[in-house]
């Protein structure tokens, strides 16, 4: 059975190409960057080509890139050197919505006397500016807040924030891992001062990312070792996956220009089901969202139910996050923006990418009708229930 991938958001397909760009640095060129002999020198020039690829996607400096091992490393670092370069704030501003890479972060933070400010979000995901600007205080030594919602694809206004932060004198740090690669950036006129990417969501390999740091901003490091990124993050470099991810950057440079034949798919996979299917919503803001993803709520179904379902045509989605879907408690996301029970048990994401086809959506479609009907069918919250549990749910909430 072939597998239909839409859950581009938890990770996606190495490219090809990626893998051709990488393979020469697992076989033959196994120098060292950092040694003096030339064997090692021509994959340090190998590296600091990968470091402008990079460097290229955001509209930064080769200098402000630093290359990491994963999105939750740069967000740790990040969250880490806004806090030692400003020893005397004790505060942080973050949204209730973000990645447990923040989340579990300023959670820790918290019990080592930092206070963190969680900011709401409203039905559709999107933060109160005015909340932020009510939060900031002349101790908050930084904002962090994604660029893009993993679950939803809900876009912050992330230059409002920034702009904000930079009045009140605090560090602002953006989680663009869903964003990089799906959205044209350019650093150079923006207001962030760090910015996290992950290699594994822009068809490179797990295990790689990097964080963007601005020139002029203090940065301590996370690792303390050797010298390398010039002193940023210590340990031998990756170097295979560092390859690989300055191809992946410079491939979507490339994608981005025809990312609208993916959001044109996206829309027709969203339309078809809503038409089809009744008591059907879409999740978050439909306004200000990334072009592949999808949040859809079936009501009074389970979200685990629809994807066993799927699963038997090789369909893969997914119903909250892929580091918390084994949990079974409703998306941390969903709830955030006080979506009814009924919807926040039965939301499905679906996430596309580059190769995902129109045949491919045409077959969700097909199938998607027929298994909602047969799981509301034996559903026990029928419409009457609904409203009982939604009660439920606000009580055991209080
Ligand atoms: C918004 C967001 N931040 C951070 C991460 C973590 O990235 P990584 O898996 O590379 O650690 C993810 C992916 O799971 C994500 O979606
Ligand atoms: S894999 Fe995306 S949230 Fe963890």
């Amino acid at each position: 059975m072939n597998v239909i991938y839409l859950d581009n958001n938890a990770t996606t397909k190495v490219d090809e190409q990626v893998i051709q760009a990488m393979l020469p640095y697992l076989t033959e060129f196994y120098g060292n960057p950092s040694s003096m002999h030339s064997f090692g020198g021509q994959v340090g020039k190998a590296v600091r080509e990968a470091r402008a690829q990079v460097a290229a996607l955001l509209g930064a400096e080769d200098s402000e890139i630093i290359f990491t091992s994963c999105g939750t490393e740069g967000n740790n670092a990040a969250i880490k050197a806004a806090l030692a370069a400003q020893p005397e704030k004790r505060h942080i501003i973050t949204t209730q919505v973000e990645h447990a890479a923040i989340l579990n972060v300023c959670k820790q933070l918290e019990k080592q006397g930092y206070t963190v400010t969680y900011l709401s979000v409203d039905r559709k995901g999107q933060i109160d500016l005015m909340e932020l600007e009510a939060a900031l205080t002349g101790n908050t030594a930084l904002v962090s807040t994604m660029y893009a919602n993993n679950e939803t694809g809900v876009v912050f206004p992330i230059e409002q924030i920034g702009l904000r932060a930079k009045d009140a004198g605090a560090i602002f740090h953006v989680d663009a891992v869903q964003a990089v690669g799906k959205i044209p950036l350019n650093l150079k006129t923006s207001s962030i001062d760090m910015l996290t990417l992950s290699g594994h969501k822009l068809h490179a390999p797990k295990g790689m990312g990097a964080l963007y740091v601005r020139r002029g901003v203090r940065f301590r490091p996370l690792l303390i070792g050797g010298h390398q990124e010039r002193g940023r993050r210590a340990g031998t470099e990756n170097v295979p996956g560092i390859i690989g991810l300055g191809k992946a950057a410079e491939l979507a440079q490339v994608h981005l220009k025809d990312v609208q034949r993916e959001k044109a798919l996206r829309d027709r996979l969203e339309k078809g089901l809503l038409s089809a299917i009744h008591d059907t919503e879409v999740n978050g803001d439909i306004t200000q969202r990334l072009p592949n993803t999808t949040s859809i709520g079936f009501k009074y179904i389970e979200g685990e139910a629809i994807l066993l379902s799927l699963n038997q045509y090789g369909i893969c989605a997914s119903s909250g996050s892929a580091c918390t879907s084994g949990s079974l408690e409703p998306s941390h996301v969903l709830r955030a923006m006080g979506l009814p029970y009924t919807t926040l048990h039965g939301s499905i994401r679906f996430s596309l990418s580059r190769y995902t086809t129109e045949a491919e959506i045409d077959r969700v479609l097909e199938v998607m009708p027929p298994i909602v009907e047969r799981l509301r069918a034996i559903s026990p919250f029928n419409n009457d229930q609904a409203d009982w549990l939604q009660g439920r749910e606000e009580a055991l909430a209080h």
